[in-house]
């Protein structure tokens, strides 16, 4: 292995120093993980390491795989004895062998976030909580906030004083721990901090896995926990420990990660050499400039430019879409020019990174169409989801009447509905040769239908019947039949943002539908419309194009990535920065500057116009598509009528446009304001009406194009 070669020498210094411990501070793309897995092999290879001295702590499973690959296809299987992996699965490893210590069973069951909401409803049933007034999901995080600051229910409950509030979330919190004990159950925070309290309390486990581990290094430093921290501190008691990581790629502090532990370091270990690396590998000149442009807007950062001696390259693509339809198409075609026009070039070589996973629906559909092969990592695929699978099941009860949509959903949200019942429904259905659903409306009677089931049955059969028959926009009712059966309350309940989110995506898919079916759009030709996509499992072929969010992509690269999704209030999120104000925009900011970093060879950033259901605002382009500059940047497609404040000299903002009532040629995408709905943007013109898209709670609305309540904001 000749590390000359393989590495500039900054890099090979970062590899080949063991003096003390290692902090490498760099930017994106500038070689940390390759310093990381190189580092490794030395010791093996020049040092003579036994491999199982070795440890490194990666962030996902994906890149603890990844260096391990690297380091056997340099050395061969014999390297695999290093530990390389995330530090929960560190954590389970050490428990397994250890946690008799605390009289648990080697086979002790870890939950997830699943587990953990059964269990709180549980709580709430048998301590009569309503969970109107807490909500299981702010109660999950208020007991990890807990548990990551170390206090115990005893002690949450002295702090919460008078508050009668605080002290029944501490009551929850002391039922919750008090049943995983008795049940030898672990959530993914009890993993780190009985390893903690393990070591602290068993000095010579600790000891043992102190021996073990000569060589501790871990990578992404810069999004540590305290917990994490101190877990690590304790480990490397005989270690020497190599850290590295960028604050400008700080993008988990929403979940208790801080970048001091980076920047401390050298002051909480004694002997610390650090190493900067700048030159980046990754990345054309280009899309490194554009991605410093914006990173620097951060004026919370430690100042750190890197450059490259690679290429130029192409200039960055600003496409700019009239409905998020067009924006995939965009996509989709992009990505089949490119494998057509450029050698070698696979389906592997794309991303397409969004901020949040509803985002991925416009383009699934549109790559299915392509019939290119994709796969959505760090989730499912849209059409799979949970609360998709629901809301569609509704809409297929509604209009097939099919038993199969009934049994998904007759207990979603619950009515007292169990296995029993639904057995005596089905047999009534079979009996008088009907559907189930069918059964319930004519017979609940007979089906022995009583009191609380039968009134929930009934409103339930009500809401259907109602949506069946309303003549309202298809979105609109949708919307209204979601909430009409108590389903939005129930995600609401449970604070499930994510949820929520795609379900104003499906009304959005909905809406897109009826947009291009003006005149033929009913829920049956929707549902058939789109039984190709809900149809399509998670089988994945070899070669497929990665979508994922920003969040996931971390550490890795591609050669061609598409950032997609780039309104204002979407990225940006509206949320992070209305609760975080400027601290929430600097994390936006580096999630941005995280996303442009993936990219190796070309860059595009997409965004469309359009109404946005999810802030009820027309959408415009983020503003980070302004921040990054003008030199490197091509926009094409078509210029959004609305600028954000920050592209206030390219016009006026949506707040500052004027109206005008004497209008005779309305267009697709004109933005309006009426007198009693607001603001809206026009989704069809029809001779001398309109259909107008307004903000929840009006909807969608079909209007006389004259009249004297609308005008059009133009700018
Ligand atoms: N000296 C070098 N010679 C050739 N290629 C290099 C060199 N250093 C880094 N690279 C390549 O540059 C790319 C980026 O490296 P790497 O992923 O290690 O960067 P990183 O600093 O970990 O980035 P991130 O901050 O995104 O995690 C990789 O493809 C890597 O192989
Ligand atoms: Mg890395």
């Amino acid at each position: 292995m000749n590390l000359d070669k393989l590495l500039n020498p900054k890099q090979k210094e970062a590899a080949t120093y063991l003096d003390s411990h290692l902090r490498i501070i760099a930017g994106a793309g500038s070689g940390k993980t390759r310093v990381l897995t190189y580092r490794i092999a030395y010791l093996i290879e020049e040092v003579g390491i036994e491999p199982r001295h070795i440890l490194a702590i990666t962030f996902t499973n994906k890149a603890a795989n990844e260096m391990r690959q690297r380091v056997v296809d340099l050395l061969g299987e014999y390297a695999s004895g290093a530990l390389l992996c995330t530090i929960h699965s560190l954590c389970v490893r050490i428990l397994r062998q250890h946690i008799h210590a605390f009289h648990y069973p080697h086979h002790f069951v870890i939950m997830d976030e699943e587990d953990q909401k059964s269990l709180l409803k549980k709580i709430f049933k048998d301590k009569n909580i309503d969970s109107k007034t807490m909500s299981v999901k702010s109660c999950i995080h208020y007991i990890s906030s807990c548990k990551m600051a170390e206090i115990s229910p005893q002690k949450a409950y002295k702090l919460a004083g008078d508050f009668i509030g605080e002290a029944k979330k501490a009551i929850v919190y002391q039922e919750y721990e008090k049943y995983k004990e008795e049940h030898f159950m672990l959530d993914f925070d009890d993993l780190l901090l009985k390893t903690v309290e393990l070591f602290e309390k068993f000095p010579e486990i600790l000891e043992k896995w102190q021996r073990k581990f000569q060589y501790i290094h871990v990578d992404e430093f810069q999004d540590v926990g305290n917990i994490d921290y101190k877990l690590i501190h304790l480990l490397s008691g005989q270690a020497t420990l190599c850290v590295v990581g960028d604050p400008d790629q700080t993008i988990y502090s929403f979940r208790g990660s801080d970048v001091n532990y980076i920047m401390n370091f050298d002051k909480d270990y004694s002997h610390v050499k650090t190493i900067i690396l700048d030159q980046n590998y990754r990345s054309t000149k280009t899309i490194l400039d554009i991605s410093n442009n914006l990173i620097r807007k951060n004026k919370n950062r430690l100042e750190k430019d890197l450059f490259t001696q690679l290429e130029d390259g192409d200039k960055v693509v600003h496409y700019s879409a009239g409905d998020e339809e067009a924006e995939a198409e965009f996509v989709c075609q992009t990505i089949e020019n490119i494998i057509h026009q450029v050698d070698g070039v696979n389906y592997h070589d794309f991303a397409i990174l969004y901020r949040a996973n509803y985002l991925s629906r416009p383009f699934e559909q549109k790559l299915i169409q392509h019939q290119i092969d994709y796969k959505i990592f760090g989730g499912l695929k849209f059409f799979n989801r949970k609360e998709i699978k629901d809301a569609l099941s509704y809409l297929r009860l509604m209009v097939f009447m099919d038993d199969l949509s009934f049994e998904r959903i007759i207990n979603v949200p619950s009515r007292g509905i169990g296995q029993k019942t639904l057995e005596k429904i089905q047999l009534k259905a079979i009996d008088y040769g009907i559907s189930c659903y069918e059964a319930v409306c004519l017979y609940s009677d007979e089906i022995g239908l009583k009191g609380k089931v039968k009134k929930a049955i009934s409103e339930f059969v009500q809401a259907i019947e109602k949506a069946r028959q309303s003549r309202n926009p298809l979105a609109d009712v949708f919307e209204y039949l979601l909430k009409d059966i108590g389903y939005f309350e129930m995600l609401r309940n449970d604070e499930d943002e994510n949820r929520i989110q795609n379900i104003m995506e499906l009304k959005n898919s909905i809406a897109g539908y009826m947009n291009t079916h003006p005149d033929s759009a009913t829920f049956e030709s929707y549902l058939q419309d789109i039984a190709l996509y809900t149809s399509q499992d998670d089988m994945t072929q070899d070669e497929y194009v990665s979508l994922m969010s920003i969040h996931m992509a971390k550490g890795l690269e591609f050669n061609y990535v598409f950032v997609v999704g780039l309104s204002q209030d979407v990225f940006p999120s509206f949320r992070s920065v209305s609760e975080e104000g400027e601290e929430g925009m600097e994390e936006e900011r580096r999630l941005a500057y995280v996303a442009f970093t993936r990219a190796k060879k070309r860059l595009y950033l997409t965004d469309s116009q359009g109404f946005n259901y999810m802030t009820n605002s027309p959408k415009m382009a983020s503003q980070f598509i302004d921040e990054i500059g003008v030199d490197h940047v091509e926009h094409i497609g078509k210029p959004s009528p609305f600028k954000t404040k920050q592209f206030v000299h390219l016009g006026p903002t949506v707040d500052e446009m004027i109206g005008d009532n004497d209008i005779h040629d309305w267009k697709q995408g004109d933005f309006v304001e009426h007198d009693v709905f607001g603001k809206g943007v026009i989704v069809k013109v029809r001779g001398n009406t309109l259909d107008i898209a307004f903000s929840m709670p009006y909807g969608l609305k079909t209007l006389m194009a004259q009249h004297k309540a609308l005008r059009r904001l133009s700018s």
